[in-house]
């Protein structure tokens, strides 16, 4: 099955590269002689540079490298973020929400510090790097795209998701299929499987997401496919004649519109947002980091937690606290996080004394459901609403903490974290 597909893994020749980053379309002869697989191909050499991108475990001179066997020793702990690109300010500024800002004094700077963790260093990166350095042991924390982490990272058991939903660079990894021609009628997976390609004419797909593309399609069933490299823009690619279906990135999905690309039925291959990444040995064996992730991994989600929330304070009227409390809590979305608080709020009598009047309500409301909050509150009785953002939630023990400890075998008193 997907011979063609499979070939690639083993010889990296079967799937069409260059150098100069521009879409390497299959010649005629390596559409048909040196097919991928074919002896002919099998004897031409690797296209330098580009492939490297596409091969989770190659060197910059694109051969294969061994993971070391120790980690090597350092005094500090590293965090790589992403240098560029789309994630890289929003990493940022998620830190920064948690009170750890990063100090970068210039951009050309690659090493800067988190004052409130001393020990830690953080080094900017591309994405694709990130990945292959927190594989490697070369630093062991990482914020990336979980797509990235699929492509290079490749299921690598070194790598442990700490948490994989950072609320940003949301976006999901599908093919792009053209609105007209002979794709027209094509609305599914089925379909465009379904269509005559071969040898002669397979589905030429481009992508920056080889290792991703070559798994999918060979699951999928697909037998003659050529995957194509390039380095963006690759919306342009089916218009230009150079590919008949892209697979990359969509958010808005504007720039697909935008090229008369469409979505297909089953054609939606991942959801990726950022996420924080460690390399598993260094949890095991560096001292104190296990720590900074406890302390990463509470901050992150008190901030995450707190954002999807607004305290809401309303005036009510009520002869006791405990009769306010009833009309909320009977009252759909009006029971907070674990219950309202209910105060009493004081005036100032005729006598000079302190006098109670009406009572506080302080609720968490979803954002999401404000407005239908506020009418509640308005029906059971209640007025002067206030809505403030919430800043931090630190609940419980996080849940991601003990599923990290879980799945590293590491016994919870062992950790020093109170
Ligand atoms: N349209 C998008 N919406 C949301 N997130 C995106 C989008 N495009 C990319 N991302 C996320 O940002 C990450 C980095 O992509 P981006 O295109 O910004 O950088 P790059 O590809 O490394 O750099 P460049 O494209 O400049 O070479 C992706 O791996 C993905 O997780
Ligand atoms: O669905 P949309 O919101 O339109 O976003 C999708 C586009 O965003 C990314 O490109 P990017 O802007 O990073 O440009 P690039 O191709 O140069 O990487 C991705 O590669 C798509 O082209
Ligand atoms: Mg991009």
């Amino acid at each position: 099955m997907a011979q063609q597909l499979q070939a690639a893994a083993s010889s990296r020749v079967a799937v069409p590269c260059c150098s100069t980053g521009r879409i390497a379309r299959p010649s005629s002869s390596a559409r048909s002689s040196s097919r991928p697989g074919s002896r002919a191909a099998a004897r031409r050499p690797a296209p330098p540079g580009r492939l490297e991108v596409a091969c989770s475990l190659n060197n910059s001179a694109g051969t294969t490298v061994t993971k070391p066997a120790k980690l090597e020793a350092r005094d500090t702990l590293r965090l790589a973020l992403p240098s560029k690109g789309r994630m890289a300010e929003d990493t940022l500024q998620l830190l920064k929400d948690c009170q750890l800002s990063v100090v970068k004094p210039n951009p050309r700077q690659y090493v800067a510090r988190i004052s409130q963790l001393p020990g830690l260093e953080v080094w900017f990166q591309r994405a694709t790097d990130v990945v292959r350095k927190i594989i490697y042991g070369d630093v062991d924390l990482g914020i990336v795209g979980l797509d990235m982490l699929a492509e290079i990272g490749n299921d690598d058991p070194d790598i442990v998701i700490l948490h994989d939903r950072l609320d940003f660079g949301q976006c999901h990894l599908a093919l792009g299929v053209p609105m007209g021609g002979q794709f027209a009628s094509i609305d599914n997976l089925e379909q465009l499987r379904a269509m005559p390609w071969s040898e002669q004419t397979p589905l030429r797909v481009v992508t920056g997401y080889q290792n991703i593309a070559r798994k999918f399609f060979a699951e999928k069933g697909f037998e003659h496919v050529v995957l194509l490299s390039a380095d963006g823009a690759l919306e342009a690619a089916p218009a230009m004649g150079s590919a008949d279906i892209i697979l990359d990135l969509v958010s808005t999905g504007v720039t697909l519109r935008e090229n008369n690309l469409k979505q297909i039925e089953g054609g939606t291959i991942m959801h990726s947002e950022g996420a924080l990444v460690a390399n598993r040995r260094a949890l095991l064996e560096r001292k104190g980091l296990l720590e900074v992730c406890h302390e990463l991994i509470e901050r992150l989600e008190a901030h995450l937690t707190a954002d999807k929330f607004y305290s809401v304070i309303a005036n009510m009227r009520g002869s006791s606290a405990e009769e306010v409390s009833q009309r909320l809590l009977s009252a759909p979305g009006l029971a907070g996080l674990s219950g309202p608080t209910v105060s009493q709020v004081y005036t100032m009598g005729a006598d000079g004394r302190a006098q109670p009047h009406l009572f506080a309500a302080v609720i968490c409301v979803p954002k999401k459901q404000l407005y239908p909050a506020v009418k509640e509150i308005r029906k059971v009785g209640g007025s002067g609403v206030l809505v403030q953002p919430m800043t931090y939630i630190f609940d419980e023990e996080p849940a991601r903490w003990r599923q990290l400890l879980d799945t590293l075998g590491v016994d919870p008193k062992s950790v020093d974290v109170a």
